[in-house]
Order: C-alpha cells, then structure tokens, then sequence
C-alpha cells in the first residue's frame, strides 16, 4: 500500500489565487494595499529563511510587507518600542514576530506588546485566550496550516481519534483546541509521555510537532491513518527532514504530507490570509 500524497504546494497555490482576488477588492475598496510588518532579532538561520518565504508570498498576493531586522543584542526596551511603533502605524494591518527570540527577550513582554487586532499569528494571550474559549481571533498559522490541509482533502475530524505530538505554545497546544472545535476526540503527548507507540497506534489522524528528525516510524502508525508532518528538521549534511520517516511510514499511512511541500507552504498562506483579514477588520472599524 501507498499513502496518498497530501500536496501543500497546490493547496497553498489555490489560496493565494484566492487572496490575490481578496487584495484586490481591498484596493477597489480602500485604494491602499493590507500592510504586514515581520520582526526578526538576529540569531535563528531558519527563521531567516522563514522572513524571506513572507516576503515573497506577500510580494505574490499584493500584501505589502516590510521587515524589521533587529541586532541580536537588541534591549528588551527598544525591542517593545518597535512594537508600539507598529500598533500605531495605520498602514500596518498584521505583526508577525519570528520565534524563537533571543533569551534575554522575556516572551511575556514580546507577546503581550502586539495589538490584538495585529497579532495575526496568535501568539499573544488575548489571542490564545480567545482561542482556548472558541471565540473570534486570530489563530496561530501552523495550527491553522494542519487543520486547512485536512478540510481541504476532506479528511472527518468529528468523532475521529486524533493525536498530536507536541505541546508548544506555537503549534501542538493551539492545534489540540482547534481539533476539539472540530469535534475530534484529541490526545496531546509530549517529551515525558512514556512509550510513545501505545498512543500513537491508536490515531485516526496523526499530527507530529516534535522537531526530532524521523521520529515517527512505520510501526507507530495504524494502517490506512492520515499523518501530518509539521517538522522541518536541517540535517547536518544538508537537506530537510519532517518528524516522520517517509518512506517507511508510507507504506502504511492511507494519507501523508511530504517535507518540504506539505504544512509549510500552506503555513505562509494563512498567515497571509489573517493578514488581509487583519486589514479588513481593521478598515472597517
Ligand atoms: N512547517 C511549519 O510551518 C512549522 C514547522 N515547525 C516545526 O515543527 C516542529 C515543532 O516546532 P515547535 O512546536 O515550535 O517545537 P518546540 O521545540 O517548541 O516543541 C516541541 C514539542 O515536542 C515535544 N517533544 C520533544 N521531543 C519529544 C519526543 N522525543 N517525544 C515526544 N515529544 C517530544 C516537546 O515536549 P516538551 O514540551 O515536554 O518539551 C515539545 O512539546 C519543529 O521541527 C519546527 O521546525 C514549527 C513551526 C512552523
Ligand atoms: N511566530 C512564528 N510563527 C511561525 O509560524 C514560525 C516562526 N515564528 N518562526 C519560524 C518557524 C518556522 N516556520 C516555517 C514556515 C514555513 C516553512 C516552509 O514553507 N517550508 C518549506 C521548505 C522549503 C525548503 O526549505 O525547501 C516546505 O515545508 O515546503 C518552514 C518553516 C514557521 N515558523
């Protein structure tokens, strides 16, 4: 057996066709284009690759984007500055800021200083909050990213098992929520759940979020379960691999995403679609 391909390209093709049309009743609307401001402190390379990716998606769709690239060294002060700075600027609709920050940056600080109404990638506690309590606001886009995929390919959430694997703030913790609105029976393990298989042999669908290269080999999966790969994994000897091992487990799963072409690609669409959701609200105010 071969596990369907689940595409995140074609998938992510589709969206942006559809919010290139968004953007352009927006310019019909207001005459200027939703604005996205991403802020980056130095030190991560692969939240570099990340900025550059937003930038060229939102050249694509008609967003008009500008990053903001601070020194690693940056205070916590100047580093909040900015960030009032952005929630007063009325050209910027949507604020991502590039995890992981620098340890000096107190996370509370970082989140807590993003207007709600600009915080498209969900990352500060109103946002969180209203998610945990199933109302209006933005969501973190990796999350959304796994549940987008599985709509789109048609794949029942309601009464399924689903387990996720991982529990941050970013992806596995806002992911389980976003199941439980769609009625899945949702399982979170993490670092200290003990034999890992036992709980992941049971899923309907299978979502890793873990960051260990292969982790999730073929004898952990049910045959014919839907697997979703969140990990991007560098390898030292260059290249870029999921949580899961592809080739074996596709020989059981009945529906898999590769890395790279899988949540990734579709991750950058949805921030871009809360983006121009963002401006949208905010327009009509
Ligand atoms: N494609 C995309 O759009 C995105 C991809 N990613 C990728 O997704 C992966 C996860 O990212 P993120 O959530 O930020 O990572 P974090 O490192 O913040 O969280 C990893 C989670 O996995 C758990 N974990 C670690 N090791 C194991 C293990 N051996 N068994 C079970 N659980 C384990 C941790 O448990 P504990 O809590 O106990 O420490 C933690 O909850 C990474 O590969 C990242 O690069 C991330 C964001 C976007
Ligand atoms: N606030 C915040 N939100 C994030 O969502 C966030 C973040 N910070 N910091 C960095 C990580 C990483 N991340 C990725 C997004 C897309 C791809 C992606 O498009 N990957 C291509 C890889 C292309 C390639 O390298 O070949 C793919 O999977 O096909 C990867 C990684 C989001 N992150």
């Amino acid at each position: 057996m071969s596990a369907t391909l689940l595409n995140g390209r074609t998938l992510s093709a589709t969206l942006k066709a559809e919010l290139r049309a968004d953007v352009q009743r927006f310019l019909d609307t207001y005459t200027y284009a939703p604005g996205l401001a991403i802020v980056r402190v130095e030190g991560d390379a692969a939240s570099g690759f990340y900025s550059k990716a937003l930038m060229k998606i939102a050249r694509e769709v008609g967003v008009e984007a500008r990053l903001e690239l601070l020194p690693e060294q940056t205070a916590a002060q100047e580093f909040s500055a900015l960030l009032s700075s952005l929630n007063q600027d009325p050209r910027v609709h949507g604020i991502i800021v590039q995890m992981p920050l620098p340890a000096h940056l107190p996370q509370d600080l970082v989140t807590n200083a993003i207007a709600p109404e600009k915080d498209i990638d969900g990352i500060s506690p109103v946002s969180a909050g209203n998610l945990a309590l199933g109302l209006p606001g933005f969501q973190p886009s990796t999350a959304a990213a796994v549940i987008e995929i599985l709509k789109r390919n048609e794949i029942e959430l309601t009464g399924k098992h689903v387990v996720v694997l991982g529990r941050s703030n970013v992806v596995g913790k806002p992911l389980a929520l976003l199941l439980l609105q769609q009625n899945a029976t949702v399982t979170i393990c993490h670092s200290r759940t003990p034999d890992l298989a036992s709980f992941t042999r049971q899923a309907d669908v299978l979502v890793a979020a873990v960051g260990r290269a292969r982790l999730v080999t073929a004898e952990m999966v049910r045959p014919g379960a839907t697997v979703i790969d969140v990990g991007t994994n560098a390898l030292p000897e260059g290249g870029m691999v999921g949580d899961v091992d592809f080739d074996g487990v596709q020989q059981v799963a009945g529906a898999l995403t590769p890395v790279p072409g899988g949540v990734g690609p579709l991750t950058n669409a949805l921030l871009m679609r809360q983006c121009v959701e963002a401006a949208w609200r905010q327009a009509e105010k």
